[in-house]
């Protein structure tokens, strides 16, 4: 992926100030930044969700914004605030999206039979999703995100409201999609996370890229990536109970 000059605002408000960054294929490719800092909006214009305001985005030599329709065969999206067909039973969702892929319909039952299994939601395949946990719909997202194969997945805040059990399960499965070559793109607040599953990190703050690269290289000398963030991001050095003074002791 390569960006170049990258920019959103929303009325006065700057989300994006003018990214540049080249994201290398084949890795586990994490996007950091505090709340606020640009992630989603950065994630929604890569993915061709949200128009630029300016630059320019290239996944697989294809630029985003002048290929949409090819750009969005070859890559798997899992968006902020994921929104699926209510009505429809999990089984039925993923069949419908793979026939919208334009797959096969007897590969989309063989793939939908697989995800389902490995995601452990088998049992709740024909639940309607309007009923599903908000770990259940990650996983489903993340089915429906997996699908076609893409060359590159995009995932905005894949493990919030997932348990330990199905992290686990989809860091599993992530960690076997990239092993083949494949690119997974993700964004955290999680650093622990982020350290254990990427090779590869970049990190946002008021809509800037602070720093990208190697893992081991943004972490530099600091003790962990999550020592790295704060310096990065320069997080403030008050902290917050010295100033809420009230709090605490059931006084009124
Ligand atoms: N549709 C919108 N309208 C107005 N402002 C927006 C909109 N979307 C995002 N913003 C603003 O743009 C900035 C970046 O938001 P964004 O959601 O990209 O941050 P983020 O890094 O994903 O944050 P978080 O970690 O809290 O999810 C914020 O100041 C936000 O208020």
């Amino acid at each position: 992926m390569r960006i170049r000059g990258l920019w959103k605002r929303f009325g006065e408000q700057v989300a994006v100030a003018g990214i540049d960054l080249d994201l290398p294929a084949g890795h586990f490719i994490g996007l950091v930044g505090p709340n606020g800092a640009g992630k989603t909006t950065t994630l929604s214009m890569i993915t061709g969700l949200l128009r630029p305001d300016g630059g320019q985005v290239e996944v697989a030599g294809r630029d985003v914004w002048r290929d949409p329709m090819d750009v969005k065969s070859r890559i798997g999206v899992l968006p902020e605030g994921l929104r699926l067909f209510e009505r429809l039973s999990g089984r039925e969702l993923l069949t419908y999206l793979g026939r919208l892929r334009g797959l096969p319909a007897a590969e989309v039952d063989r793939r939908t039979d697989q995800l389902l299994d490995v995601l452990d939601l088998s049992a709740a395949q024909h639940k309607l999703v309007v009923d599903y946990s908000t770990g259940m719909r990650k996983k489903t997202g993340l089915a429906a995100a997996l699908l076609h194969n893409p060359e590159v997945l995009f995932l905005d805040e894949p493990f919030e409201g997932v348990d330990p059990v199905s992290t686990q399960t989809i860091r599993t499965v992530l960690e076997h999609y990239t092993a083949s070559g494949a690119t997974v793109v993700f964004s955290s607040h999680v650093m622990e996370l982020v350290e254990s599953l990427c090779d590869w990190v970049a990190v946002i703050a008021a809509g800037r890229i602070r720093a990208h690269g190697p893992l081991a290289e943004v972490r530099g000398n600091a003790a962990s990536l999550q020592a790295a963030f704060l310096e990065l991001v320069g997080a403030r050095g008050n902290p917050a109970g010295q100033q809420l003074d009230w709090l605490g002791g059931g006084a009124r």
